[in-house]
């Protein structure tokens, strides 16, 4: 564990180890030469969204912070993967792969892995069904421009909006609410830790154990030429592929609004 503040470093590493009792997990603080030796090396340095600020408006702070840590790693394991968790995740993904020079499969974000969660979770109330059942995404941005693929989302096989339960079901304001939810609970308790950190713990997981799971995330497109939340295949190599879901005409454009709210901020960084 790296931080600016070796106090906090200390602290978040002394409170971690209190649960390495129940795990092999050796927790301990270290430096940023060894950090860029990890096989998989997880960003959240960074400033927190303010109550009231969007994801896009932490850019300018987040960038800097993001290039002083990458660069104080350099030179990092050819093959270690980078997981980005601070905001805007998907567009600091694309900054972090240029700047650390790893492949682009190699460099991902947790995207929107924790918004389908939450999805899932509103979702599994109204069908009474589990929710590793579900299979229904947010993707786009991990922030104001995500959508829900709606015409493609299954359960159990059948098309989600074909279940009877959902007749009724305002999706804009389910949608809406889901990609509100961290303001919510920023607006309670100052930040969100416990579901990104599940996330996280669950993303590292599965590279470390070559899982193959099917994980929306932010990872490079070609079509869009641009990191984009999307449903892939994670694995030992981080993004092994992509899956390019089925998306309607609204979808799609939505999709396309997200690339082209995310591209007009990154081509101010440049
Ligand atoms: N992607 C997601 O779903 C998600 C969820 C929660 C938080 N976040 C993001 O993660 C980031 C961190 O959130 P948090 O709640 O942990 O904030 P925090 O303020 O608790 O922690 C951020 C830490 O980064 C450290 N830091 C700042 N500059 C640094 C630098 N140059 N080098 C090393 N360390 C540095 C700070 O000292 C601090 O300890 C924010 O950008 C937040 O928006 C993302």
């Amino acid at each position: 564990m790296v931080d600016i503040n070796q106090k906090v470093a200390e602290g978040q590493a002394l409170d971690l180890a209190d649960s390495q009792f129940l795990s092999s997990t050796k927790v301990r603080v270290g430096t940023y030469q060894e950090a860029g030796q990890a096989d998989i090396i997880v960003i959240t340095a960074g400033a927190n969204q303010r109550p009231g600020e969007t994801r896009l408006q932490l850019i300018a702070k987040n960038f800097n912070i993001l290039n002083s840590v990458i660069t104080s790693m350099a030179p990092i394991k050819p093959t270690a993967k980078i997981m980005l968790v601070a905001n805007p995740v998907d567009v600091l993904t694309h900054i972090a792969q240029k700047i650390s020079g790893l492949p682009k499969n190699q460099v991902f974000g947790s995207g929107t892995f924790l918004d389908s969660g939450r999805l899932r979770l509103e979702l599994s109330k109204i069908l009474g069904v589990s929710e590793p059942a579900i299979h229904c995404y947010a993707m786009g941005e991990h922030g104001d421009h995500q959508f829900v693929a709606w015409s493609s989302a299954r359960v159990g096989g059948v098309p989600l909006l074909d279940y009877p339960q959902m007749k009724g079901v305002d999706l804009d304001a389910l949608s809406h609410g889901v990609s509100r939810k961290a303001y919510e609970i920023i607006e309670r308790k100052g930040a969100t830790y416990y579901g990104i950190g599940a996330c996280v713990a669950s993303l590292c997981d599965t590279v470390l154990h070559d899982r193959r799971d099917i994980r929306s995330i932010s990872c490079y497109n070609e079509k869009y030429d641009s990191y984009v939340s999307m449903p892939a295949v994670v694995g030992s190599n981080g993004v092994e592929s992509i899956i390019d879901i089925q998306l309607n005409e609204t979808e799609q454009k939505k999709m396309d609004n997200a690339v082209a709210a995310m591209k007009s901020v990154l081509s101010e960084c440049n």
